[in-house]
């Protein structure tokens, strides 16, 4: 897995080398030729989940949200076999989009302000998910944000594989060393399925614009990157509130 050094490439001399190499993917204008027509675009992910958070250390949820919504083009991009998936992240971001645009939408500005505003009017149900009740926001974010690591491990060892390397297993072990203790069996058995199809490796750089080589390991290290610092900071507000195991 990523070294410490690798996951927090923010800190000192490595947030220059971490923000030149983000600004030299997204303005290598070949880079982004190969990516114009592309529903999903990896660079927008990047912008998402570069800007998602503030100089303050908050975390953005419209920013947050955005870069969510780019994942569901990629996911749209594989087929029906994912089609429960992406409706599902399409359900969890519409039940944060409610909040964000509703009376309190102001509170939902950042995941910090979101909590704080939930818990001091109740709305946290720390023992049970009521059916009765639309889940509330911090219980909706920590579902994705539990998948943002899935997506972490998984970029990970693309990163390191081979064109011999088959995508759905990579999936498929990324999904069990992060997820699956979170699923219902038959969650579990409708994602393995969901694995088989996945595209082969090939395919999955062509959809990330990349067609050498030495272009797949700067794409997919700078997204995953990108992605860790906002998955590590989460963790760690959830973690601060008791609020990793919300039911
Ligand atoms: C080459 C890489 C480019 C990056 C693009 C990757 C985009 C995909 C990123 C993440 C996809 C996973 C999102 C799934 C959200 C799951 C939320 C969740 O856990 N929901 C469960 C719990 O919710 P509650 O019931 O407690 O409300 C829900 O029960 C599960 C529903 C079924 C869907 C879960 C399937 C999980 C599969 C994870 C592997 C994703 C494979 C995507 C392949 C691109």
């Amino acid at each position: 897995m990523w070294s410490k050094k690798e996951r927090d490439p923010e800190e000192g001399k490595d947030k220059e080398m971490m923000t030149a190499k983000v600004v030299a993917l997204v303005q290598n204008v070949e880079y982004t030729r190969q990516c114009e027509g592309m529903e999903f675009q990896i660079t927008r992910v990047l912008a998402a989940f570069r800007s998602c958070i503030s100089e303050d250390g908050q975390i953005l949820l419209k920013e947050y949200l955005s870069g969510w919504k780019e994942f569901i083009k990629f996911m749209d991009s594989l087929g029906m076999v994912f089609g429960f998936i992406s409706q599902e992240t399409t359900t969890k971001i519409n039940i944060m989009n409610v909040y964000l645009a509703g009376s309190s939408g102001a509170e939902y500005h950042t995941l910090q302000s979101m909590i704080k505003h939930e818990l001091d009017h109740g709305l946290v149900n720390f023992k049970e998910l009521p059916r009765d009740q639309v889940p509330s926001g911090c219980r909706t974010l920590l579902r994705l944000h539990r998948a943002l690591k899935w997506l972490e491990m998984f970029l990970y060892k693309l990163s390191i594989s081979t064109s011999q390397d088959n995508t759905g297993k990579l999936c498929a072990l990324a999904y069990e060393e992060t997820l699956a203790h979170h699923h219902s069996w038959f969650v579990r058995q409708a994602a393995a399925l969901a694995f088989l199809a996945m595209p082969p490796r090939r395919e999955l750089l062509q959809i990330l614009c990349v067609h050498k080589e030495e272009e797949a390991q700067f794409v997919l290290s700078t997204t995953a990157k990108s992605i860790i610092r906002v998955y590590d900071l989460t963790q760690r507000v959830y973690e601060a509130h008791g609020m990793l195991e919300l039911p």
